[in-house]
């Protein structure tokens, strides 16, 4: 049995994170997704929250057959003992995917088995691009997996991300 543990921000969980995730279930019985800097929201580069990011992974997931998790992390002053951090919140782990330099090196460090996926339509399919296109109210949609689109609708996303975008460019 192995089980694999992906870290990200998921702000939000789109397209390319869904492949990612595809790819990692032909190498793994189980997976962790790492919530990243789970503190953090409603700011424009962080607009939703942990329990917002879980639901948005938990039902786009619905129908696979991987059992995953998901489980919030939350940033630390110390990147010396984030990995340990990460190990204490997470279900114990073989390998962690990521792409993230810093990441990469923290887990290596530690002795952790690091694998690294390929970039699916990076052109698009960047948090920050689906953000700049939320906050625009342009054809966002295509690039989140249905239940995304859902769980912002529910959640009153579009309308916080375009008013915290509106206090950051009035410096507020
Ligand atoms: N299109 C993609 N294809 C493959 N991996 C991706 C893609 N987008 C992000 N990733 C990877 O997923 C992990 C988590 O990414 P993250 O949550 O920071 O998303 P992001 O799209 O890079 O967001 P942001 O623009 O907000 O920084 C990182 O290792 C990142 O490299
Ligand atoms: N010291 C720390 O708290 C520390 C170190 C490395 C990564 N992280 C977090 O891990 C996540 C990595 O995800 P991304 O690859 O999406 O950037 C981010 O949320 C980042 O803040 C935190």
């Amino acid at each position: 049995m192995t089980r694999g543990f992906y870290i990200g921000r998921f702000q939000p969980y789109h397209n390319g994170h869904h492949n990612v995730v595809q790819s990692i279930a032909e190498e793994v019985d189980e997976l962790v997704l790492g919530i990243g800097s789970a503190g953090d929201s409603h700011t424009q580069h962080d607009p939703f929250t942990a329990g917002e990011r879980i639901m948005m992974i938990t039902k786009s997931l619905v129908e696979s057959d991987l059992v995953t998790y998901a489980v919030p992390i939350e940033d630390l002053d110390r990147n010396s003992v984030w990995v340990s951090h990460v190990q204490s919140m997470s279900p114990d782990f073989d390998v962690a995917y990521s792409n993230n330099p810093l990441v990469i090196q923290l887990f290596e460090e530690a002795g952790v088995e690091v694998r690294q996926s390929p970039m699916y339509n990076r052109d698009v399919l960047e948090g920050t691009e689906v953000r700049d296109r939320m906050i625009e109210g342009k054809d966002w949609e295509r690039l989140v997996p249905d239940a995304v689109v859902e769980v912002v609708e529910e959640t009153g996303g579009l309308e916080r991300i375009q008013r915290v975008s509106d206090s950051d460019s009035n410096g507020e």
